[in-house]
């Protein structure tokens, strides 16, 4: 091992193979979720500082403050500091493993040196996504094993504590390394992303909007790629289900299917909507029919072919903005099974990794079997979680609600980077879904600050609190800066009520 060792301290009390204390050598200075080691032979058993405590017998709790500061300005002291160690495991060139050591007391306990952590936390180039740093060394880079994602990632973390930052630097350094990435994007956070000059970043992602999108950033963006559905292609079923009708109304159902088989002219939502005003004269459907008239935007010249949004090498942000939930879940429904198709038939080689955000609204906890477009998509999240590995599809869930999200999924996905949580049911609901998170891990859930996260599972050699390094690529959804934003209101309203801007409206106006 390279690096300076730094003595830091000597284990003391009863200690466990897991767990041991040491007292602090006093010119020492340690933080909690530090990294130490002991020697064991030839192997160094490396801990993570789980607790800090300073014990005095002399300025014990029962005493005033009177006594306790004429202890301190005679400068009497017999403060002893201990820190509780959880041992992560036996350390050898870079690789960790199981420790069933005996720790003895007055053992020297020495500080993890940056060329041992770095050896632990970093893979060969070919297999290393750089996420962020040791949220207490800056110096210590944190890497994700890109074949950790095989078994399915979740970024999970109350709102504002950064999933989406997260999921960025994520699809950045997969970009890096040649992924084609499909990115369903309710709220377009991700579409800033090509607004690049990088060339990596601006010729590698395409966004495609419906065009119902609600348009945010579009003057930034530009020209962006159109994502829409021909009606002229859809069957019955799909045309029902867009409808939002359930296949158990049998009546209404019936309508459409009649409807369908009597469109001759043009075949397109307009005749659609014709010919059911004048078939449908009970108005069974009439409610179903106005709400195809305020989407009817969605339809287009062509269906969007898979082969526009999987390509290698390509990140396509699908941006489902302005869409209600069952619109987003038919275009959700129908990114995911073609490409989930495209893997199973080999039609694409690549390896493809899809993020889902906002993933408890597209597969939310099923407790009877429905029916239609979002029990397809949920079939169809389910089976990638299950069996996308064998066909090179892997799951990026993010989401602020572990509990509102189907278990199955979520347990799937066997690594997890979750940032800040505060929720004890969304604590609970994670603690269920991952076996790599302890209760001790758990426990720092809430402290973390923003951009810190806890990273555990296949992605990454132990658990670790990294914080994510910063984007390379344009974030959306961006913290509004209130102050500023209330600032820029007061400066529209002086200029409205200024005495000559009045005088020159009311010329205006006499005009
Ligand atoms: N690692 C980080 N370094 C610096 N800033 C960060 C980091 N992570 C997040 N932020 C900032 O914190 C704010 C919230 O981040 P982000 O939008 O990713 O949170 P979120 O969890 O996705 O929130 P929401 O659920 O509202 O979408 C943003 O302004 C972002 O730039």
């Amino acid at each position: 091992m390279q690096g300076q060792e730094y003595e830091i301290g000597l284990t003391v009390g009863d200690n466990r193979s897991d767990i041991f204390t040491f007292v602090i050598s006093p010119e020492s200075q340690i933080r909690k979720w530090e990294y130490v080691y002991i020697k064991a032979g030839e192997t160094n058993l490396l801990g993570r500082i789980e607790d800090l405590l300073s014990k005095s017998d002399l300025l014990n709790d029962r005493m005033d403050y009177e006594s306790v500061k004429k202890y301190t300005t005679s400068n009497i002291k017999d403060n002893v500091d201990i820190c509780v160690v959880k041992i992560i495991g036996a350390v050898k060139d870079g690789i960790i493993s199981r420790s069933r050591y005996l720790i003895r007391p007055g053992q020297p306990v020495f500080r993890a040196t940056k060329e041992m952590l770095e050896s632990i936390f970093k893979f060969d180039d070919q297999r290393s996504l750089e996420i962020g740093y040791l949220a207490d060394q800056p110096d210590v880079k944190i890497f994700a094993n890109i074949n950790g994602l095989r078994r399915h990632l979740s970024i999970i973390a109350q709102t504002g504590a950064g999933k989406s930052h997260t999921a960025g630097v994520l699809m950045e350094e997969l970009l890096k390394k040649g992924a084609s990435i499909i990115v369903l994007d309710p709220h377009a956070d991700y579409v800033l992303m090509k607004n690049s000059d990088k060339a990596i970043y601006r010729d590698n992602i395409k966004v495609f909007r419906t065009p119902m999108s609600t348009g945010r950033y579009t003057a930034k963006l530009g020209k962006v790629d159109e994502f829409t559905i021909k009606f002229q292609d859809l069957n019955d079923e799909e045309v029902r289900e867009i409808m939002g009708i359930h296949e158990n109304f049998v009546n209404q159902s019936k309508i459409v299917k009649d409807v369908m088989e009597k469109l001759t002219g043009r075949k397109d939502v307009d005749e659609f909507i014709q010919k059911s005003e004048q078939i449908d004269t009970e108005k069974r459907i009439a409610a179903r029919i106005k709400y195809l008239k305020k989407i009817k935007a969605i339809f287009g010249d062509k269906t969007t072919d898979v082969s526009e949004y999987l390509a290698p090498s390509r990140m396509s942000v699908i941006d489902l903005s302005g869409l209600d939930q069952s619109l987003a879940n038919y275009f959700a429904y129908k990114v995911i099974s073609q490409a989930y198709d495209a893997k199973v038939t080999g039609s694409f080689e690549y390896p493809v990794f899809l993020f889902i955000e906002e993933a408890h609204n597209f597969a939310p906890p099923m407790k009877v079997k429905g029916s239609g477009v979002s029990q397809m998509l949920y079939d169809t999240i389910k089976k990638i979680a299950a069996e996308g590995r064998k066909f090179g599809i892997f799951l990026v869930i993010i989401t602020q609600r572990p509990g509102k999200i189907d278990q199955d999924v979520l347990s799937q996905c066997n690594s997890q980077i979750i940032l800040r949580i505060t929720n004890p049911s969304d604590q609970k609901a994670i603690l269920e879904s991952s076996e790599n998170i302890s209760e001790s891990l758990m426990s720092d859930l809430p402290s973390l600050d923003v951009g810190e996260a806890i990273i555990v599972g296949e992605i990454v050699k132990m658990p670790v609190i990294a914080k994510i390094r910063q984007r390379e690529t344009e974030e959306g959804g961006l913290d509004v800066d209130i102050v500023e934003m209330l600032q820029k209101a007061r400066m529209e309203a002086e200029k409205r009520n200024d005495p000559r801007a009045i005088v020159e409206n009311v010329k205006k106006l006499m005009e």
